[in-house]
């Protein structure tokens, strides 16, 4: 990462291999914008190094597979760990924003991403909603549209429980690329605010 390049951590976890190809989608939505990179952190046992990559980012969007109606273990027990960092307010400032999958079209997912905007609150951060209007609630519209299930707040994706991540909706990776792309425009934006200030 150059010194004026921006950075984009996304930090997600993936019990059995959907999720994770949201993550990468949004990263590379995020990388698309100049002048930013982008990288994926798996959350699932941080070392020093990944926190210090956090640390360090400008924007960290959440991600997780919405797992008895709230984010996965793992993730919680980042978030839990991530106290650490909440004592100094060590994240407030950055950017945020998140991402789900479930097998359900709803399957409460809406509920991981509300939590994901406590978090990000917590940490004193910047939350970054979808910014796409609903698809996919019109006769004439189709499961291809982004934004297909209807959501503001963050993406969200449903895979079916009996296919592979490789079966997953174009429009939920097209959906989590443009919020990767939506954040890293916005920490632009507030970069260049803040160096004019
Ligand atoms: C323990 C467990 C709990 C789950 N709870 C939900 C749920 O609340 N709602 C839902 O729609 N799907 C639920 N699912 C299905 C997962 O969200 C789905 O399999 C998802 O694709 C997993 O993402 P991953 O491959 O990234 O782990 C659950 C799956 C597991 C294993």
């Amino acid at each position: 990462m150059s010194e004026s390049q921006a950075m984009v951590a996304i930090a997600y976890h993936s019990g059995f291999g959907h999720t994770v190809r949201l993550a990468e989608a949004v990263r590379d939505g995020a990388a698309s914008v100049p002048g930013t990179g982008a990288t994926t952190v798996n959350v699932d046992g941080m070392t020093e190094e990944q926190w210090e990559l956090l640390d360090a980012s400008d924007a960290i969007i959440f991600g997780s597979p919405t797992y008895m109606g709230s984010a996965s273990p793992a993730f919680h027990t980042f978030a839990y760990a991530s106290g650490k960092r909440w004592v100094e307010q060590r994240w407030a400032g950055k950017v945020a924003a998140g991402f789900t999958n479930s097998s359900s079209k709803s399957g409460d997912k809406l509920h991981t991403l509300h939590y994901f905007t406590l978090l990000a609150a917590q940490h004193g951060m910047h939350w970054v909603n979808l910014g796409l209007m609903p698809g996919w609630n019109e006769s004439t519209a189709s499961e291809n549209d982004l934004n297909r299930l209807g959501v503001w707040l963050g993406a969200a994706a449903q895979s079916n429980g009996d296919e592979a991540p490789a079966e997953m909706s174009k429009s939920d990776l097209l959906t989590a690329s443009h919020l990767g792309k939506r954040v890293a425009e916005h920490v632009q934006l507030l970069r260049r605010a803040r160096q004019a200030a």
